[in-house]
């Protein structure tokens, strides 16, 4: 018969509490922020304190996860993060646990705290080992708890830390990172080094504060289900980031009174020869979100009549749409236009009052001095654009090489271009990164990789465009059409159960809520 029994999680008054859903935004910090935020509530405190809320946050959280688990491996490193994994597991121990743990760090050099919970471990009588393998009872392979490296990860991990990590990785349970997945940087989501090895958790529990890199770049892909305890220290600190949560009173609600005239037109220049749908796609997704009138301008020759799968769209050629006031309308300019978008935009960044520029505008003006100083010149004026690339197109605004500069730290890069061009930006990716000059970014939670499909981007310009007449500011129509096309397509995922490619039309659907 085997001797190990599910326990029962360790008492504690500080629920853990799930890092989405929220109403508020939460509050992203990077890693300065977050040590500074540590040494504020120390001060508070008696000594060791927080690593002990800390252990016993984690311990309670893998009997929630992994109830049934007999054996826990715990890989803890040589520093306070290994310190709350000694400290885990002597509560794990003491819930009847088999647990094993391997302390990849001289044990006379731990830092105090840390150096306290291993003295607490010992004298519980858990089994610790200094292997970087984990043990091969097969009943251990339950769940493992990921303490290698947390906040203070400053470099790939290598040696026994990186064979840790690779054990980790093949891990055939569950995995439970405390705080970040070992190896991942804190601030961008991504590893030290191009071939750093990451662990890969099911869940991580982030310790005192959410830190910005579990939500954006590979984060997600690394961190699994992100939750969040602030160990019951409620501090406010300035964030790096916000999380960006959607509460129902940023949604204005139609009045009985108002008319098709209350919520704006847009105007939508795309659709060069052979990606007519795409000025289709971002045309009916400004239908949907509620634009009072849609224009579509399509750039191939002849112009595109009529779409008679939304014949709402009012098609108009290039006569007309020369002798349309521009000052008034919501622009989307970008979405299959080819090179001959170009010749529009000098008009579209002097007189459109709101611009949403998407693809093939963005790389025409990073190819072009002349429209990025127009572009430069429409923020100083104070005229609203809302930028949407993706990661190879803010790399040619920014004048950088590679997509792979603006990955290895995307807050930075969409601040960036924010500042420079005085724009608000949607860094698209995972962990899309909302920007807007001199405001602290934004990161958005929703969405999946069923958005890595032709003409997603298309019907986000087309949804952001919608919305933005509708009473809202550029940056919170940027935000708010974010979060809607990721939910959506967060849906679909929930409603297939797996992530292939959702088709664009269908993500226009599944924005407008229908079929139900
Ligand atoms: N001190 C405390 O009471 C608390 C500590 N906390 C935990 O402490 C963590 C931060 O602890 P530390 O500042 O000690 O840092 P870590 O435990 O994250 O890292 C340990 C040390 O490893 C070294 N290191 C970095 N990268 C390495 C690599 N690739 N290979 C080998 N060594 C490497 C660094 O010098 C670092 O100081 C947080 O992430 C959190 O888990 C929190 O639980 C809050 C309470
Ligand atoms: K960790």
């Amino acid at each position: 018969m085997d001797d190990c029994s599910a326990g029962t999680a360790p008492a504690s008054r500080a629920p853990l509490r799930v890092a989405a859903h929220g109403r508020p935004p939460w509050p992203l910090h990077g890693a300065a922020l977050s040590r500074l935020i540590e040494q504020h509530a120390q001060q508070g405190l008696p000594t060791h304190t927080l690593m002990q809320r800390a252990g016993a946050s984690v311990a309670r959280f893998a009997l929630a996860i992994a109830p049934h688990a007999r054996g826990i491996w715990v890989a803890c490193g040589p520093g306070n993060n290994g310190g709350d994994g000694l400290e885990a597991a002597m509560h794990l121990h003491r819930a009847g646990k088999r647990v094993q743990v391997g302390l990849l760090g001289d044990p006379t050099r731990l830092p105090p705290d840390a150096a306290a919970s291993l003295r607490r471990a010992q004298a519980a009588g858990v089994p610790i080992t200094d292997s970087a393998s984990p043990p091969t009872v097969p009943s251990c392979h339950d769940l493992a708890i990921d303490a290698l490296l947390g906040v203070g990860g400053a470099r790939a991990p290598q040696g026994a830390l990186a064979a840790a990590v690779m054990h980790l990785r093949h891990w055939p349970g569950t995995v439970l990172c405390v705080d970040l997945p070992s190896g991942l940087h804190p601030d961008t989501g991504q590893a030290f080094e191009e071939s750093g090895d990451v662990v890969r958790g099911h869940h991580t529990v982030s310790l005192l504060t959410l830190k910005p890199g579990l939500f954006t770049g590979s984060g997600r892909d690394h961190a699994g289900q992100v939750w969040f305890d602030d160990l019951q220290t409620g501090l406010r600190e300035p964030p790096t980031a916000w999380l960006f949560s959607k509460s129902a009173s940023i949604e204005p609600g139609r009045r009985h009174s108002q008319h098709k005239g209350s919520f704006g037109d847009v105007l939508v220049l795309g659709g060069a020869a052979g990606m007519t749908g795409a000025a289709l796609l971002a045309g009916r997704a400004a239908l949907v979100a509620g634009a009072g009138r849609v224009f579509v301008h399509t750039l191939g020759d002849p112009a595109w009549p009529v779409d008679t799968m939304t014949p709402e769209l009012m098609f108009r050629d290039a006569a007309a749409v020369e002798a349309m006031n521009w000052a008034p309308l919501t622009l989307v300019c970008g979405c299959g236009g080819g090179t001959v978008v170009r010749a529009m935009l000098p008009r579209a960044l002097s007189h459109a009052g709101r611009l949403v520029l998407d693809a093939d505008a963005l790389n025409a003006i990073a190819a072009d001095p002349m429209l990025q100083s127009l572009l430069e010149g429409r923020g100083r004026r104070g005229a609203a654009t809302i930028l949407t690339p993706h990661p190879l197109e803010a790399a040619r605004l920014l004048g950088v090489e590679e997509a792979a500069t603006v990955q290895s730290d995307r807050l930075r890069a969409a601040r960036q271009l924010a500042d420079r061009y005085r724009s608000v930006v949607v860094l698209k990716g995972s962990g899309s990164v909302v920007a807007a000059p001199d405001t602290v970014p934004s990161i958005n939670f929703t969405g999946n990789a069923a958005l890595a499909s032709a003409g997603t981007g298309d019907v986000l310009a087309g949804w952001m465009a919608g919305l933005w007449p509708q009473g809202r500011d550029a940056l919170l129509a940027a935000q708010l059409a974010t979060h809607a096309h990721g939910a959506a397509a967060d849906r679909w995922v929930a409603s297939h159960g797996h992530q292939g490619p959702l088709p664009a039309s269908r993500l226009i659907e599944l924005l407008a809520g229908y079929p139900p």
